[in-house]
């Protein structure tokens, strides 16, 4: 199996880091604008215009971490794909990703998620420490779902949305595209437009 490159050295990047060394892959080094960035022994490779002269060989996450905005991770992504350099997905030791499951490209589940049967994740997607992602529940591309957040049986949850740490998403609702749910919302019935959701039940408040 081919080495890693990740993009993005900051606190995601080291979850991702620890993720990957606990299946046994390597990551054969980093991109950051800082180079000084703590990777833990990894190689500083350079900044994003070394994506230009890779060579063909390793496979490539996007480890910038996302909370209210996706652009970043969507940049990235887009200059991946316009250089046709291959994506990894990543899983890490102790997260369960059901067979009967679905998970794009470039994903990163990380420790302790779970994923479950005929789920279906969307590329660019990050499922963070703890979060559950229950049956046939849908996650759009460039989502995060954060930690221990829970996302129940049958939920669609938009693209380059965040699942704020420890909300819950009831079972059958619909959340739409561009939503930030925040941490410890109760989401109870379907968000229908793009915004800010806090509080149990949700409520817009941007
Ligand atoms: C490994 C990791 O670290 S993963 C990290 C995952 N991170 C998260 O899950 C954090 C999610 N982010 C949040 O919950 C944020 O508070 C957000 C995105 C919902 C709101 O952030 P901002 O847009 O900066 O809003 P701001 O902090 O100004 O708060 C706006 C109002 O909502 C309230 N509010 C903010 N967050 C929450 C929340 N999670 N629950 C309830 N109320 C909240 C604030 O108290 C404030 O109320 P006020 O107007 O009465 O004073």
């Amino acid at each position: 199996m081919s080495a890693l490159v990740f993009i993005g050295g900051g606190g995601h990047g080291r979850a991702c880091l620890e993720a990957a060394r606990s299946t046994g892959l390597i990551v054969a080094g980093f991109i950051d604008r800082d180079s000084q960035a703590d990777m833990q022994g990894t190689p500083w490779l350079g900044d994003d215009d070394w994506l230009s002269q890779a060579t063909e060989g390793p496979r490539f996450l996007i480890t910038v971490g996302q909370v209210k905005s996706a652009a970043v991770r969507m940049r990235l992504y887009g200059q991946l794909q316009a250089l046709q350099l291959p994506l990894a997905t990543l899983i890490a030791s102790s997260a369960v990703v059901a067979s009967l499951s679905r998970l794009g490209k470039g994903c990163a589940v990380l420790h302790h998620a779970l994923i479950n049967a005929g789920a279906d994740v969307g590329v660019n997607c990050i499922i963070n420490s703890g979060a559950l992602i229950e049956h046939d529940a849908v996650i759009g591309a460039h989502s995060h779902v954060a930690t221990g957040a829970i996302v129940n049986g049958g939920t669609r949850i938009g693209s380059r949305c965040l699942v704020g740490s420890r909300a819950v998403v009831l079972q059958g609702v619909t959340v739409a595209d561009d939503v930030v749910i925040g941490a410890g919302a109760v989401v109870t019935a379907d968000v229908n437009e793009a915004g800010t959701w806090v509080g149990v039940p949700a409520r817009r408040v941007s």
